[in-house]
């Protein structure tokens, strides 16, 4: 049967992706309870037959044949019974997991890039390994608790009908147990849900420190680093032996009610078998159904099974809850060049304006570069103007169109990014430099020799076959390859985020000359270090603290001591004296750039 799929908001909380995993494996957790209720049942007729059997044996009755056949059947029944839901138990919890992660997956994907990166790497992975391991088995748990309760309760109508003395005495103690189960699964929260947290803690020490390997080799601090990935060893230790202290009393104590129970129950059916209101077989069979009823105390373990399964949803449904890119359905029109406009942007982070009020018209066709101090928010800026981020307020407009108002793979094409430190996904440097889109290798190795990138590829063994975890790149030729993965695919703005930053100064102008003559004409929005890279802009915005400072061509903003001081070393930054003819010259040729360290493309993304 076709059940209907849990709405995607929902999910955003443990109970609602549980449900959706529950929903997704529907047939097979049905299948589950089905079997386990079955077993329940085999195991609550065998006592009775096996009672009567033994009456019949006792009387020498030929009609024992049949019961006894039964008996027989009744037991294997049980045995195959559980071996089908051991079986399809693990199946059903595998499934749930593959569910699980691929909708983890799916919607770290598919978040503001921003929000995605706030969760460490280590604590990632946790949550879609380990997490989502333990949360899987929860819809299992939940069919074989809610089947397993089923012969527990039939025991304790069948000592009813058997006898209701015997029932009655087993009834007597049950509050106990109740107080039991409650005290568990109150206490098993609290350590489970710490539990989980500190393993997530110890993955992002770790995938920090494994970032950082070259670090931690060139400072010598090994064993200091081992100490610090570790360190919360001690509470995880702490609460890991606190969460299995509250499961061994919850199961002492019940472990020690569940068999007083069952001798309270025998000893009752002793009395009523001497004052013979029960027959040996009826005692036989009470016995068997007081044990059976003393099984509701092997609930705590499932319990357990189920307390660690919510919390590890609760975890998991945390990456549920990021808010998704959102896209219209729009599409650009087809004269336009590129006019790229920003109308009083505004960007928040943590209570700070990152960019306030930024207005901005920038023609198409044109190349622009942003240029500021370091933290004055270009990348901010280059985020916002590609639709990386969405801005707190104002709009960002392509040739008249919201960007929030186009079509994902419209906005996608139209608009390309090249990063400091690119990152290249696929199984060769073709693949990656030709991204999903289906391009000719024509194409891709125009984009890279446009990008000075062609020739250090084809010196390679395999070419553009290579694996990119198999290339030996030099940062610069790796962002050379981020290049041309975004020339392949230039569109109307091509935003360049400190993209050349480690070319050297020949390459860089090669690059650029490349990027006027080869690459489609598109509108470029280049965040750049250097005074070269600016002067060869047709146009210079300079941000300031989050505001446009100054807007023109490079001449004109060079007569400003301060705009010159962006690109001169410290000693050369003091205002230089009006009547120096050589300050107030723009120069052509580098004359140096303020070397700041750059945004990964993971940091990109987080504006
Ligand atoms: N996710 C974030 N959370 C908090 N602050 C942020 C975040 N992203 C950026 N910022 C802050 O916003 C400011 C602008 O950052 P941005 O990276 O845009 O500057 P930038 O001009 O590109 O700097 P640089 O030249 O050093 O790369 C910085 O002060 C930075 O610390």
């Amino acid at each position: 049967m076709k059940t209907p799929p849990v709405p995607e908001d929902r999910e955003a909380t443990a109970a609602g992706l549980l449900l959706g995993a529950a929903r997704h494996s529907a047939g097979r957790t049905t299948a589950v309870f089905l079997c386990s209720a079955a077993s329940a049942a085999a195991s609550l007729a065998l006592p009775a037959v096996l009672g009567r059997t033994l009456d019949l044996l006792l009387r020498r009755s030929p009609d024992a044949d049949p019961w006894l056949l039964a008996c027989a059947a009744l037991i294997v029944a049980e045995v195959l019974l559980d071996a089908s839901v051991a079986l399809l138990g693990g199946t059903t919890s595998a499934r749930s997991a593959a569910w699980l992660r691929t909708r983890g997956v799916g919607r770290l994907l598919a978040a503001w890039p921003g929000h995605a990166t706030r969760f460490p790497p280590g604590d990632v992975a946790v949550r879609l390994t380990a997490n989502a391991t333990e949360a899987s088995t929860a819809p299992v748990s939940a069919a074989t608790l809610g089947a397993s309760l089923l012969a527990p309760v039939g025991a304790v109508v069948a000592l009813f009908l058997i006898d209701p003395w015997t029932a009655a005495t087993f009834l007597a103690g049950l509050p106990l147990l109740v107080l039991v189960l409650r005290a568990f699964a109150r206490g098993s929260s609290d350590s489970v849900a710490s539990y989980q947290r500190v393993q997530a803690d110890i993955a992002t020490r770790l995938v920090e420190a494994l970032a950082g390997a070259r670090t931690i080799a060139a400072a010598g601090t090994e064993a200091r680093d081992r100490d610090r990935i570790l360190a919360p060893l001690p509470e995880l230790a702490a609460q890991g032996g606190r969460m299995w202290r509250i499961h061994g009393a919850a199961v002492a104590r019940s472990g020690v009610l569940m068999p007083l129970l069952t001798v309270a129950v025998l000893a009752v059916g002793g009395i009523r078998l001497a004052s013979g209101d029960m027959s040996v077989g009826e005692l036989l069979a009470a016995s068997r159904y007081a044990a059976l009823a003393a099984g509701v105390g092997t609930a705590a373990g499932l319990l357990g099974s189920l307390i660690r399964s919510r919390s590890a949803a609760r975890r998991a449904a945390e990456l549920m809850a990021l808010p998704a890119m959102t896209y219209g359905a729009r599409t650009l029109p087809p004269e336009g060049r590129g006019t790229l406009e920003l109308r009083a942007v505004s960007v928040r982070r943590e209570d700070r304006a990152v960019l306030a009020g930024v207005d901005l018209t920038i023609p198409g066709g044109t190349s622009v570069a942003v240029v500021g101090r370091s933290g004055a928010g270009k990348s901010t800026l280059a985020a916002v103007a590609g639709r990386l981020t969405e801005p707190d307020g104002g709009a960002v407009l392509l040739d008249g169109i919201p960007l929030g108002a186009l079509r994902r793979d419209e906005l996608r094409r139209e608009v390309g990014h090249a990063f400091e430190r690119p990152v290249l996904f696929g199984a060769t440097l073709g693949e990656a430099l030709a991204g999903s889109s289906p391009m000719s290798g024509e194409r891709v190795r125009a984009a890279a020799r446009a990008a000075s990138a062609d020739a250090f590829v084809r010196l390679l063994p395999q070419g553009y076959e290579t694996p990119p975890h198999a290339a030996p790149l030099s940062g610069g030729e790796l962002q050379r390859l981020g290049l041309a993965r975004a020339f392949a695919r230039a569109g109307r703005l091509l935003v360049l985020d400190d993209a050349t930053s480690s070319l050297d100064t020949v390459t860089e102008h090669q690059v650029e000359r490349a990027l006027a003559r080869d690459v489609q004409q598109g509108t470029r929005l280049i965040v750049a270090h250097r005074l070269s890279s600016a002067a060869r802009c047709d146009l210079v915005v300079w941000l300031e603290e989050g505001r446009v400072r100054a807007t023109g061509p490079h001449q004109e903003l060079w007569r400003s001591p301060e705009y010159r001081a962006l690109f001169a070393p410290p000693e050369a930054a003091e205002p230089p004296a009006p009547d120096l003819p050589s300050a107030a010259a723009p120069p052509t040729e580098p004359s140096g750039h303020v070397a700041v360290p750059g945004p990964t493309e993971a940091e990109a993304a987080d504006r």
